[in-house]
């Protein structure tokens, strides 16, 4: 065979591969509960995985990373007793994250995920620590953290999920910053099959901005929580995004 035709049946297996892994990707909806009514938390993590939510985005904010508290591991400990099948994803907001491992998996975290901010100074020792426990990893960064600080750290293949925060984090029910897609898709350039997080603002208006970015968990607080039709809402989110995903995989 010629040596450009055996090329180009080279190149087209390796298209035709890397487009089905790309299919692989998943887009998976966590509503984030930190606009629930928190007095009511377990009935409201029961009615977000009955709704169709792929899994659970809990806040948690320790009052010094960021200016607000939410709740810590006893309370985790105790939704878990409430929904035992749902994978919890913990958005630790906190400065001290090597400090709540432990806590965090004992409580029955799926997946732990820090920010890069608040962990600079031993971001592989946290990450390796993690994992030993068996939870998943995440690694967070703040609207003004440039994303190629985590590069290293994803080369490491110690990372299971990237979040971009697309607010300051803190509140719910903020405006979605859409100047973070560049991230998202710097990192999806790069790491084909990376789970990408974004959080904050994250809605039916701009989950398609979102996934065309190449992000493919998509946390949602507010749109959810208050929508009058949380299955709905969640149904259509995913299938928007999971379209758009799945065209980008084609056009590849
Ligand atoms: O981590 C945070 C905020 O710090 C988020 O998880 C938000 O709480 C998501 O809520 P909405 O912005 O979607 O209302
Ligand atoms: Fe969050």
């Amino acid at each position: 065979m010629p040596l450009n035709r055996l090329l180009k049946t080279v190149c087209e297996s390796v298209r035709r591969f890397s487009s089905r892994k790309m299919d692989d990707l998943q887009v998976k909806i966590g509503p984030s509960i930190l606009n629930a009514d928190l007095g009511d938390l377990g009935n409201e993590c029961v009615r977000m995985m009955d709704s169709g939510a792929d899994y659970l985005h809990l806040d948690v904010m320790d009052g010094h990373f960021v200016p607000n508290l939410t709740f810590g591991h006893p309370v985790v400990k105790c939704l878990r007793g409430k929904v035992p099948k749902a994978f919890f994803d913990l958005h630790m907001m906190v400065s001290n994250p090597h400090a709540w491992v432990g806590p965090m998996q004992d409580a029955g975290a799926d997946q732990y995920t820090f920010h890069y901010e608040a962990a600079s100074d031993d971001v592989l020792g946290l990450a390796r620590r993690i994992k030993e426990t068996g939870m998943k990893v995440g690694v967070g960064v703040k609207p003004a953290t440039d994303v190629d600080v985590i590069l290293p750290l994803l080369n490491s293949d110690l990372i299971d999920t990237v979040l971009i925060m697309t607010v300051e984090p803190g509140f719910g029910g903020q405006r979605f910053m859409e100047d973070m897609m560049p991230k998202v898709s710097a990192i999806r350039s790069r790491f084909p099959l990376i789970n990408i997080e974004v959080d904050g603002g994250v809605g039916p208006n701009n989950v398609d901005v979102c996934a065309e970015a190449g992000a493919n968990m998509i946390v949602s607080g507010t749109a959810i929580i208050k929508s009058d039709d949380p299955s709905q809402t969640i149904r259509h989110m995913r299938a928007v995004a999971q379209d758009v995903i799945n065209k980008g995989s084609l056009d590849r």
